[in-house]
C-alpha cells in the first residue's frame, strides 16, 4: 500500500496537525502545498554536507565531555549508567549548539520545556488523533499552551537577537545559515518571517534530538546484547581513524557503523509511524482511497514483517544491509526509518554524522553488558522509546 502514497495528492492528516501544533507551530512538519515548498526551498541548502561539516566539532566536544562524565562516574564506583538519559541530554545540547550557536543553559530551558510538553501531549495515547480530544482533556491542553508561550518567547529572544546582531549569518549554525538563506531568498520574496523561524527552531530542536538519541541508546542496548558487533566496529573504526581523532571526512568509510545504524533503525524505528491525507480521491492499484482519508502507516509493524523481512526479521543482523540499501526487503518502500517521497526526513544527514562521531567516540572509550536492571520495555510515547531508560553496566576499555 505505501507505494501508492507517493504523489502530490496527498498530504498531512488534520488530527496529526492538531495534535502536534504546540510541538512544531508552522514548520516544516506541518506546512503543505507552497507553503510547504517555500519552506523547504530555504531550509534545505541548511543541510548540505559543507555545512554539516562546520557542525562536527561541536558534536566532538559534546560527546566528549560526556564521557568524561562517564569516567568519572566509574572512577567513583558506579558502573551502571542509563545511557538513554546521558544521550538524550547530550544530543539536545549538540542540537541546540548546532540550531542556535547557544550555550547549553540557554538550550536547556527550551530543550526541558520541550520535553515536559511531549510528556504533557503523548504520556496518554488515548486521545492522539481523537476530533475533538482538546476539549475531552482541558487541562493537558492549557498546559501544553502555557510551555508552548514559554518556549515561544525564549526562541523569540534568540531569533530576535540574532536578527539584529552585527554577525547575523557568520555563525555556522542552522539559525545563521536559514538567515543567510533568507537574505538572498529575501529578494525572490520567499523569506521566512520571524516567527516562522521560531518554529523551524523549534522543529529542529524537537525532531533533532530525541530521534537521533534514541538510535544511539537502542544501538547501545544492541551491542550489549551482541558483543561480537562492539568488537567488528572498534576493528572498523581503527582502520578508518587509524589513532587519529575522527574526522569528518573519514566517516564515510565507516561502512558496518552504516549497517548498524540502518538495523537499528529498522528493530527500533523511532520514529514509530508516517502519516498522510488524501487530498482527492486516488486510486492505488485496484482500490480507491477517498478525498480526506487519513493514513497513518505502521513503520513498526512494517519493518518487524516477516513476508517482507524473511523468518530472521526480528534478529539483530546488520549484514543484511551489506551492499543493499533496503536491507533485502521485498518492497522497496518496506523501510521508512525517514519516511518517503519529497517530505522525507530533511534531517537524515545530519542524523548519520552525528551518529557516526557519537558511536564512534562511545566505542573507542567503554565497552558495554546489559545491566541485570534493566527491564525490555519499548513504548510509544511520540517516538518508540525505552520505557524504562536504558541502564547498561559500562567498563572502560
Ligand atoms: C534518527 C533520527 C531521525 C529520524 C528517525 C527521523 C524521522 C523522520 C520521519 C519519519 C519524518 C517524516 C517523513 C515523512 O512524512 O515522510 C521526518 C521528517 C522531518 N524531520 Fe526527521 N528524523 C530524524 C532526525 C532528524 C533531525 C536531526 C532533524 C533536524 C535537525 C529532523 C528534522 C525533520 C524535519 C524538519 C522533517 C519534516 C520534513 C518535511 O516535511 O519536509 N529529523 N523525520
Amino acid at each position: 500500500m505505501s507505494s501508492g502514497v507517493m504523489g502530490k495528492s496527498w498530504g498531512k492528516p488534520q488530527v496529526f496537525k492538531q495534535d502536534r501544533e504546540p510541538m512544531f507551530g508552522n514548520g516544516l512538519v506541518m506546512v503543505e502545498g507552497d507553503e510547504w515548498v517555500r519552506h523547504r526551498h530555504v531550509i534545505t541548502p541548511a543541510f548540505s554536507p559543507a555545512n554539516l561539516k562546520a557542525m562536527s566539532s561541536l558534536m566532538v566536544e559534546s560527546t566528549t565531555k560526556m564521557l568524561d562524565k562517564w569516567a568519572a562516574l566509574i572512577n567513583s564506583g558506579s558502573q551502571e549508567i542509563d545511557v538513554e538519559r546521558e544521550i538524550t541530554a547530550t544530543a539536545g545540547e549538540i542540537i541546540a549548539k548546532t540550531s542556535f550557536g547557544i550555550s547549553y543553559e540557554n538550550g536547556r530551558k527550551v530543550f526541558e520545556k520541550l520535553r515536559a510538553m511531549q510528556i504533557t501531549l503523548f504520556k496518554s495515547n488515548r486521545y492522539v488523533g481523537v476530533p475533538f480530544s482538546k476539549l475531552m482533556c482541558p487541562g493537558k491542553t492549557l498546559e501544553a499552551k502555557k510551555l508552548g508561550k514559554e518556549i515561544d518567547a525564549i526562541l523569540l529572544t534568540i531569533v530576535r537577537a540574532r536578527k539584529s546582531s552585527n554577525d547575523r549569518c557568520g555563525q555556522k549554525d542552522l539559525l545563521g545559515l536559514l538567515l543567510q538563506e533568507n537574505g538572498v531568498d529575501g529578494r525572490l520574496g520567499k523569506m521566512l518571517t520571524t516567527r516562522e523561524l521560531v518554529d523551524e527552531c523549534k522543529t529542529f530542536f524537537f525532531g533533532g534530538h530525541e530521534t537521533t538519541a534514541l538510535a544511539l541508546s537502542w544501538t547501545l542496548l544492541l551491542l550489549a546484547r551482541h558483543p561480537e558487533w562492539q568488537n567488528h566496529l572498534r576493528e572498523e573504526i581503527r582502520g578508518v581513524t587509524g589513532d587519529k581523532e575522527i574526522d569528518f571526512t573519514k566517516l564515510a568509510g565507516l561502512k558496518k557503523m552504516g549497517w548498524v545504524m540502518n538495523e537499528v533503525l529498522r528493530l527500533y524505528s523511532p520514529a514509530p509511524n508516517v502519516q498522510r491525507q488524501a487530498r482527492e480521491d486516488i486510486q492505488v492499484d485496484d482500490l480507491v482511497i477517498p478525498n480526506g482519508t487519513n493514513m497513518w502507516i505502521d513503520v513498526v509493524a512494517m519493518h518487524h514483517d516477516p513476508k517482507l523481512w524473511g523468518d530472521d526479521v526480528n534478529e539483530f543482523k546488520p549484514e543484511r544491509f551489506k551492499d543493499d540499501l533496503y536491507g533485502g526487503c521485498k518492497h522497496k518502500m518496506g523501510f521508512l526509518p525517514f519516511g518517503f517521497g519529497g517530505r522525507m526526513c530533511i534531517g537524515r544527514n545530519l542524523t548519520m554524522m552525528e551518529y557516526k562521531i557519537v558511536l564512534t567516540l562511545v566505542l573507542t572509550r567503554f565497552s558495554f553488558s546489559i545491566s541485570p536492571s534493566y527491564s525490555h520495555s519499548p513504548a510509544i510515547v511520540l517516538s518508540l522509546r525505552p520505557s524504562n531508560g536504558l541502564p547498561l553496566i559500562v567498563t572502560p576499555l
